[in-house]
Parts: C-alpha cells; sequence; structure tokens
C-alpha cells in the first residue's frame, strides 16, 4: 500500500500553509496525495488568519505567526499545526493540547545555518567590521588595527548548550577559540569545552557571549543590566535565540557607555509583521552592532530540509496518527494498520475514560487487533484498530465518552 488511506478523500483534507514555508512541503504534500494546499507569503493577522483557518486541518507557519487560544477555538477541524522551524513559543501550546491539536517542529534542521552565523559575526565583531562597513559606505576611510583581533585564542561563552549551542561549541574550537558554556542542564562537554557553574561565572570570563536557549518564562531578561555590567570590558554579545531573552533598553545602555565593544542582534522583543513594516529598535543607531532580521535559520538549505521534514510529521499523523516528536502531544509510534479500520482517540486525562473505552468493545464484542495509549500532562491519546465492519459503530459511541476532545478514523 503506498498511502494509507484516510477517512476523508485525501483532496477533502485542507493545509493552510503561511509564511512562505520552502516548496519542498507543497511536493511532498501534494506527493502523498494532499492536493488541498492553501499556500500564503505571509503571516496573517489575527482575524484574517481566523477567516483562513476556519476549515483548515492542518496549518503550517514559521515564527511570525501567532497561533493563539482564540485562533485554535475557531479552528474546529484543526488537527495539527507544523511550525516550520525550531521555536514553538508562537503557538499557544497548552490551547493546543486542550483542543486535541498536535504540534509538530523541525528541532535540527536549521541549527547549522544559526550556528554558521554566529561564527561568522564572532569573527566580524572582533575585527571591527561593522563599523568600517559602515564608514565605508559614508566615504570614509579607517585604515587601523586599533581594535581589531583574531578571534584565536579567545573565549566564547555560549549560553544554552543545545542543538545549537554544542555546534557553535565545535566550531568556535576548531577556530582556535576556548569554549566555555552555561546551561541548566549537566550537559556533555564537546572537545575541551568546560561547562560553567553559574551564568555569572560565563560572563566573567567569555570575549563573546552567544545565547541559545528557548523562549520560556525562565529566560525572560535572562541578559539584562546585571548581567551585562557582569561581562567583560569590550566583550561582545550575540543573539539569535529570542528578542525576549535580552533586555534591549538595557544593552543599548551598555554599548553606549562602551562597556561592550558591539554585538550582533538576530532577534527582537517586537519583531515586524511583514517585511514592508519598519523595523524599530534602539539599536540601529550603533554602527558597532550587526542587526539582522531574523534570518539566523534563513538559508535555502535549512528551509528545503524543514519543509520535507515538517510535511512528513504531519502527513504520518494524516495517514496512520503517529506522533512521534510532538511538542505537546502524547508520543505514539504505530505500525501501518493494514486491513483493519485505525480510530484515533484524543481525550481527557483523568481517571474513567480508559475504562470507557474499553466497555464499548466488549459490550459490542469488537475484537481490538492493536490499542496504543499514550498520556501527556492534560491529554490522552489511544489508538484502537479493529475489524472493518465496526469501525463506524465504534466511532459513534467513541464520540459520546465524556471526556473526548476529537475522534476520527482512518480506513
Ligand atoms: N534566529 C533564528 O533564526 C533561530 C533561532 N532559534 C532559537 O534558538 C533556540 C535554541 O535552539 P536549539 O539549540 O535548537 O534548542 P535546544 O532545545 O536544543 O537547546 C536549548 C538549550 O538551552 C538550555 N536552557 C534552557 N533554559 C536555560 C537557561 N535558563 N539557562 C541556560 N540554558 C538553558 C536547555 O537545557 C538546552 O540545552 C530555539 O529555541 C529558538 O528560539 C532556532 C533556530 C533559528
Ligand atoms: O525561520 C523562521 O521563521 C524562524 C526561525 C526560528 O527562529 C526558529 O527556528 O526557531
Amino acid at each position: 500500500m503506498a498511502n494509507a488511506q484516510t477517512s476523508l478523500d485525501k483532496a477533502k483534507i485542507k493545509f493552510l500553509l503561511l509564511e512562505g514555508v520552502h516548496q519542498s512541503a507543497v511536493e511532498s504534500l501534494n506527493r502523498a496525495g494532499y492536493t488541498n494546499v492553501d499556500y500564503v507569503k505571509t503571516a496573517l493577522a489575527e482575524e484574517e488568519l481566523i477567516e483562513r483557518i476556519k476549515d483548515a486541518h492542518f496549518v503550517g507557519l514559521r515564527s511570525r505567526t501567532q497561533l493563539t487560544r482564540r485562533v485554535i477555538e475557531h479552528a474546529p477541524k484543526l488537527v495539527a499545526a507544523g511550525c516550520f522551524c525550531i521555536g514553538t513559543n508562537q503557538v499557544d501550546l497548552d490551547a493546543a493540547q486542550e483542543h486535541g491539536v498536535a504540534v509538530f517542529n523541525a528541532p535540527f534542521s536549521n541549527t547549522r545555518s544559526v550556528a554558521e552565523l554566529v561564527i561568522a559575526e564572532a569573527i566580524l565583531l572582533l575585527r571591527g567590521i561593522p563599523a568600517k562597513n559602515a564608514g565605508c559606505h559614508r566615504g570614509e576611510w579607517d585604515k587601523s588595527a586599533v581594535g581589531s583581533y583574531e578571534i584565536r585564542g579567545k573565549t566564547m561563552g555560549i549560553v544554552g548548550y543545545g542543538s545549537i549551542g554544542s555546534q557553535v561549541s565545535v566550531m568556535a574550537e576548531a577556530m582556535g577559540m576556548q569554549v566555555v558554556f552555561f546551561d541548566v542542564v549537566t550537559k556533555l562537554p564537546l572537545g575541551n569545552a568546560v561547562q560553567s557553574k553559574s551564568l555569572t561565572e560565563l560572563l566573567q570570563v567569555a570575549d563573546v557571549v552567544s545565547l541559545h536557549v528557548p523562549e520560556l518564562e525562565a529566560t525572560k531578561n535572562l541578559i539584562g543590566e546585571n548581567e551585562l555590567a557582569a561581562m567583560k570590558p569590550q566583550s561582545f554579545l550575540l543573539n539569535a535565540s529570542r528578542g525576549t531573552v535580552v533586555d534591549i533598553d538595557a544593552l543599548a545602555a551598555a554599548l553606549e557607555s562602551k562597556h561592550l565593544a558591539g554585538a550582533a542582534i538576530d532577534v527582537f522583543p517586537v519583531e515586524p509583521k511583514g517585511n514592508n513594516e519598519e523595523f524599530v529598535s534602539p539599536l540601529r543607531r550603533f554602527d558597532n552592532v550587526i542587526l539582522t532580521p531574523h534570518i539566523g535559520g534563513s538559508t535555502m538549505e535549512a528551509q528545503e530540509n524543514i519543509g520535507y521534514e515538517v510535511a512528513e510529521k504531519l502527513i504520518k499523523y494524516s495517514d496512520n496518527g503517529t506522533t512521534t516528536s510532538s511538542v505537546n502531544f502524547p508520543e505514539v509510534a504505530l505500525p501501518a494498520h493494514r486491513e483493519v479500520h485505525r480510530l484515533l482517540h484524543v481525550h481527557q486525562n483523568v481517571p474513567g475514560v480508559m475504562t470507557a473505552i474499553n466497555r464499548i468493545f466488549s459490550e459490542n464484542n469488537i475484537n481490538i487487533a492493536g490499542q496504543y495509549l499514550q498520556t501527556k500532562e492534560s491529554v490522552g491519546y489511544v489508538v484502537i484498530d479493529v475489524d472493518s465492519a465496526y469501525s463506524d459503530l465504534a466511532l459513534k459511541q467513541l464520540r459520546e465518552v465524556e471526556g473526548t476532545v476529537r475522534c476520527r478514523v482512518l480506513f
């Protein structure tokens, strides 16, 4: 069987793809038989999103689309959301979980692109290139070695030693840098990198501090006035994680006072909604700051791979119910369901639901060919394979079970 059949005609399953996700996603969906793709090149504001998403079964987005509780509440058919990026902070994950919407992302595909940019920025900043470049564009000629340094022998301080931070670590060492890192979790140091006991310890020794933490309550303003003051005089700050991680006014003050020698910032507390909106930031006035429009992961290679990776996850979920690597949903890896119908039941994770479900099968004498159950936080996900003759009856009764969030069948 090339593609497992689904309960709906595949052409009727609507995918809303936003923010110009790579065409590789559309190709993958089409190849899998999903041709009903509404492709939008930009992010949509809430009202317009609500209008477009109301009959969508799947939505694909990047970092600019806000999938709020209100939007999710207005998307009655939505079964999954694919973030064609790493960060999922733009999605209300709790609301998605409560409404039985599985959320997927691409945890690896753009990490190399971010790490490469960070190394390039470290070199450019230590050589004073941003200011020299700006000067040349204005007709100035400042041929001087003053304030220009090699990165060899300097210390790279990495905050957040995950997929990106650890790649920055390997590349920085390959360039001759010493690496220290700080992470809330004890991590295996790669090469000769050393894990710092505290953020302050790292800030005090690093010539370049690069941030690679997710957006969390605990990482909000992780780098504020005190942390900037703790950084070595004439050091550099790089942020390609999330804009909320740095207090941008405090950073502007540290640059103004020349405590920091420069910075490279890719992400901002408030980012323009689209390419036509003006970018406003107190950092615009500094020639020694590299400003980029949230493009750390925006390379052709990364975007193409993300397109395949996330589309594949959505297809698998649609075709056979597999939720492996979902960020908010119980993870279930399912075999193909040949010669049986597959019931997918999402429910509130409260006592009694599974008893009620199993009662349906025993009372109606329906043989269960396979059953897979996983729970996560407030949600439970049970998959039941049954003889095709009984799936209609079971589906009808499963939908009546108290605590049911959603239920569908795959043929
Ligand atoms: N600028 C861009 O275009 C891109 C930005 N990103 C951002 O980069 C972030 C990091 O990406 P990955 O490395 O793939 O994530 P990851 O999840 O692999 O690593 C994050 C690391 O941060 C650590 N961490 C969490 N809270 C911390 C804290 N308070 N202090 C120190 N460490 C802490 C975690 O333990 C983990 O090791 C993403 O969450 C995303 O927001 C990702 C890709 C592209
Ligand atoms: O490509 C994007 O839209 C955002 C990239 C990013 O920040 C991420 O992957 O978390």
